[in-house]
């Protein structure tokens, strides 16, 4: 029997044929610690009386909450930087951005990598065919100190994207589809292996990163996005690196992109997906547009699009936080950023910003937000009752123009 991406990833890794159930111990090429982890990674490091094995395959990225919001924050952050010289590792600091995002720009994720991150959405380096997984501070330190880590090689689900999107349907709204069919807990500990086919392969980096980035949603281990289109131009892909048709799959779950609307998840399920439509004049308190899931410029410019000329409604909060200072430069550069404050739209230092209700937007009770993001499980934003849907950057512009929850085609039609 032929071998799922996984597979194929992780014997390559190992230099034998390894099989899903099977453990192993595998080199690893970039260990990525957050913010909010790098406390207890250097009291592991500590404990074990370690430093990194290969100092330059470590990256700290001070992303979660940044600029610091208090003074606990702030002592912690001043750590990051000290240990950082200390031990030679890099440190993304302050405004570069959402560390996925960080890790991408910066080419810390290539095809047949395996990244591990303090993050549980590390998967999302998938999306250039890097094996990325998030795990908790323990191994993660033990991953730096020996540049090694063990791994259960994982059973696969194929998902096959098939068409191309229509026009007001994007990544975001495949991806909360996927979800939906995968269910919350459909895909633990496995990989998601995602085939792009009959005219999808043109999704860009950015688009796969949202699809790859949403398999953790699923409780996937890994997100692989079979490489095809621009991956293939803008990276080295080995000819060994494809699945073999007659590999064995869990579950095979396909979606016609051609047939997608936009959705919507809704609170407090992130598999609580429904289309737009079906929700449609939920009242609305704050609109968030960027994160690792949908921060990206082309994100920025499809909320533009819908914004342009219109003023949002004034009862709504529109925050804009591009996912990296690139996202930002880009974004001032051709004019983005100038509809977007046109608009109304308040823009925030490149990071996570509000994804987690740290600072910068924190929900207050009984508030609704429509966000971009990939969590709306209760308190994840602030008040326990707070409501979170998540949508696409052009349902998200939409809803904060229009102050409830809406596409860009319904408010065309109300405005005619
Ligand atoms: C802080 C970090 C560990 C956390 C994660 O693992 O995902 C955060 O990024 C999140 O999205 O909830
Ligand atoms: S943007 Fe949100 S989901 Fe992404 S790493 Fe930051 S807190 Fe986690």
């Amino acid at each position: 029997m032929g071998q799922t991406l996984a597979e194929k990833i992780l014997s390559h890794k190992v230099g034998r044929p390894v099989r899903a159930g099977e453990l192993v111990v595998v080199e690893v090429d970039q260990v990525m610690v957050v913010d909010s982890i790098a406390g207890s990674f250097f009291k592991r490091l500590e404990y074990l009386n370690a430093t990194p094995r290969y100092p330059e395959r470590v990256s700290i990225v001070i992303d979660h909450v940044a600029p610091a919001a208090n003074l606990e924050v702030a002592k912690a952050q001043k750590e990051i930087r000290e240990w950082g010289k200390r031990l030679g590792i890099r440190v993304f600091d302050v405004g570069r951005g959402v560390c996925h995002q960080v890790l991408i720009e910066e080419g810390l994720a290539q095809p047949g990598w395996i990244v591990v991150g303090s993050d549980s959405h590390s998967t999302t380096y998938g999306a250039v065919g890097a094996f990325g997984t998030g795990m908790g501070a323990t191994d993660i330190a033990l991953a730096a100190a020996s540049g090694r880590t063990w791994l259960r090689v994982p059973e696969s689900v194929k998902v096959v994207f098939r068409g191309r999107l229509p026009k007001g349907v994007t990544a975001k709204d495949a991806a909360l589809e996927m979800v939906r069919l995968l269910t919350a807990e459909g895909a633990t500990y496995m990989a998601v292996e995602i085939h792009l086919l009959d005219g999808a392969e043109g999704l860009s980096r950015g688009e796969r990163m949202t699809l790859a980035n949403l398999t953790v949603e699923a409780g996937a281990k890994a997100g692989l996005v079979v490489p095809s289109g621009e991956i293939l131009e803008m990276y080295r892909v080995p000819d060994w690196f494809y699945p073999d048709p007659d590999a064995h799959y869990v579950r095979e779950v396909e979606i016609d992109l051609s047939a997608l609307t936009p959705r919507v998840s809704v609170p407090f399920y992130v598999d609580n997906v429904h289309e737009v439509a079906q929700v449609k004049g939920k009242r609305v308190d704050q609109v968030f547009i960027g994160t690792c899931t949908n921060g990206r410029i082309e994100d920025l410019r499809a909320a533009a699009e819908v914004l342009k000329g219109r003023k949002v409604a004034p009862w709504v909060r529109l925050l804009v936080i591009p996912a990296s200072s690139q996202v930002l430069e880009e974004a001032a550069r051709d004019g983005t950023l100038l509809t977007l404050l046109e608009a109304g739209a308040t823009i925030g230092t490149p990071g996570c910003g509000p994804c987690m209700g740290r600072h910068m937007g924190v929900l207050a009770p009984g508030e609704v937000c429509v966000s971009t993001s990939n969590r709306n499980f209760r308190g994840r934003m602030g008040a326990p009752d707070a409501e979170i849907y998540l949508a696409s950057p052009r349902v998200a512009a939409a809803s904060a123009v229009a102050g409830y929850l809406t596409t860009p085609e319904e408010l065309e039609e109300t405005h005619a």
